[in-house]
This record gives structure tokens, sequence and C-alpha cells, in this order.
């Protein structure tokens, strides 16, 4: 199962998603100077961070509306990428963030399950309830595909909604036990479910809190460096197991050196494990 891949790939190489958020103002001028296309330079951008961090990373993360921003040609490169990023042998998540009625969401899961766009994982939101998640299951039976649903998100804001009470518990906790629910049927061999959790680490409480009650979830953990997230605030979640990978966008493709901010990343993550 991709899950077994995905938790394998922590295990190896250490608890790491890159996420590829492409800007214009992020591209050096020895891209942005050459004569070629926006969809050439955007990808020419991309291919030299994975080139230099493939080795090193669990998964990469491709922000979808980094790439819709500059229409067809964005589109293009947000597909280039996708590929390249497999022909590295690395798994690829699809931050689409998708959530709407179930013959739309099952156009969505075509999408982005089959095609140009094709992605091991993509993430939901479940605002909308079940019906809206399970035209993406259907892709789930056969193994090669995943979820990452939003439960606690890493913005300020996610408290607005996010941790209202409901039933004596925070919207949250009840949103992360429903999706450890939906996944129970999807369980791999390491005791992940290809139904994962969003969950940032500016809440470092609340993902251990999540955590110890569902015990199948794997989280995609957003909020790393830019905006503030730490790896003292993780060691309490990776201490029994590594069930989470940590994503850092910023903090990595803005960074002179992305290389060495991924060696740095993992070293602020690893060391309060030792
Ligand atoms: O709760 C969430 C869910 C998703 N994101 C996305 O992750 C990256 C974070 O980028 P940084 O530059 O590392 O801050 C971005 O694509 C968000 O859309 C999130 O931040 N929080």
């Amino acid at each position: 199962m991709i899950i077994d891949r995905l938790y394998e790939e922590v295990l190896k190489k250490g608890p790491i998603c890159v996420g590829i958020d492409t800007r214009i103002e992020y591209i050096p001028n020895d891209i942005l100077n050459d004569e070629t296309t926006i969809e050439e330079k955007i990808f020419k951008f991309n291919k030299r961070i994975i080139d230099e961090t493939h080795d090193l990373v669990a998964c990469y993360k491709v922000q979808i509306a980094c790439y819709e921003a500059f229409g067809i040609d964005g589109l293009k490169a947000y597909s280039k990428t996708l590929k390249y990023i497999k022909e590295k042998g690395n798994i690829v998540i699809g931050d689409i963030k998708r959530g709407d009625i179930s013959s739309t969401a099952k156009m969505y899961a075509k999408a982005h399950f089959e095609g140009d766009f094709e992605v091991d994982f993509i993430t939901v939101n479940p605002y909308m309830g079940y019906d809206a998640i399970s035209p993406y299951c259907e892709y789930l039976e056969k193994g090669n595909k995943g979820l990452f649903v939003l439960a606690k998100t890493s913005n300020e804001s996610s408290k607005d909604f996010q941790e209202l009470e409901v039933d004596d518990e925070p919207l949250y906790m009840k949103v992360s036990k429903e999706i450890e629910k939906w996944g129970e049927k999807y369980v791999g061999k390491n005791g992940f479910s290809l139904i994962g959790s969003v969950v940032g680490c500016t809440n470092p409480k609340e993902i251990v809190d999540i955590s110890n009650t569902c015990k199948n979830t794997f989280f995609l953990i957003p909020g790393y460096g830019a905006q503030g997230g730490k790896g003292k605030g993780l060691s309490a979640l990776f201490k029994n197991n590594m069930c989470g990978v940590v994503n850092s966008s910023r903090g990595i493709i803005t960074s002179y050196n992305p290389r060495e901010a991924v060696l740095e990343m993992k070293e602020d993550i690893l060391k309060w494990l030792r």
C-alpha cells in the first residue's frame, strides 16, 4: 500500500516533505532571464529543487494554487513537476484541498488520481461530510492512492471553527475520529490507513491528543518553518512512532541551499528523539 511505502520512506530518510509552492519571486535570475516560457522557468526551478533533495526526503507536496495562478502554463508546469517527482522514485502529494458534492468529487478524483495531474495522495476538505469524501475511496481499493483530510489546520484562524465544542469535544477531535473511522478498511501492514489527517505543527498539543486517540492515522504536518512550527514541538508525537511527515515549503525552496535546509530541518526534528 502507498501508505506503507510512505511510512517506510519516513523511517529510511526522516519525516521530511518538501513543499513545492513555487512563485515567480523565488526563481533566481539565471533561470528567470532565460529565453523560455513561464512553464519552462517554473519547471526548471522545481527540477533544481528536486535534483538537490530527492534522496533526502520522504515525499514532496505540490501546492496546486501556485500553478493555477499562472493559468494553462502553470498547470503544464504542475503536471511536469509531478511526473518528474515520480521519475525520481519519490512519493507526491497533490495539495488540492477539494471538497464538493459527490458527483463533482468523482470528477476531482478522476482529475487527480488519473491522467495529467495524477498523484499518490491528495488533500481533501471534510466540511461537506462523508458523501463528499466517498468518491475518492474507490481509488483507495487497489491500495496505491491515499487521502489526507484536513483536521486541525496550521493557520491562526483554525480556531474559529475547528476548536468549537461539539458534544463535549473540540470539532477537530470529532473530525479526526471520523477520519480514523473512514480509514478503518484501508489499514496497511504498518498499522496506518490510506486515509490520513492534516494537522499543523503549530498545534503541537492537539496533534499528540489526536494521535493518542486515532492510532491508525498517519499525519501530514504543515506549518514547519515559515509558519513558526519547530522540531521540538513534534518530539512527543514522534517519540513512540514516526506517524507522520512534516512539510516545509518556503523554508526549503527559498533557501540559498535547499539541500542544506532539508538537512537542518531533519536534524531539528530528529535531535529531540535521541
Ligand atoms: O493546515 C494547513 C494545510 C496546508 N497547508 C499548506 O502547506 C504549505 C505550507 O507552506 P509553508 O511555506 O511551509 O508555510 C502551503 O502549501 C499551505 O497551503 C498549510 O500551511 N496548513
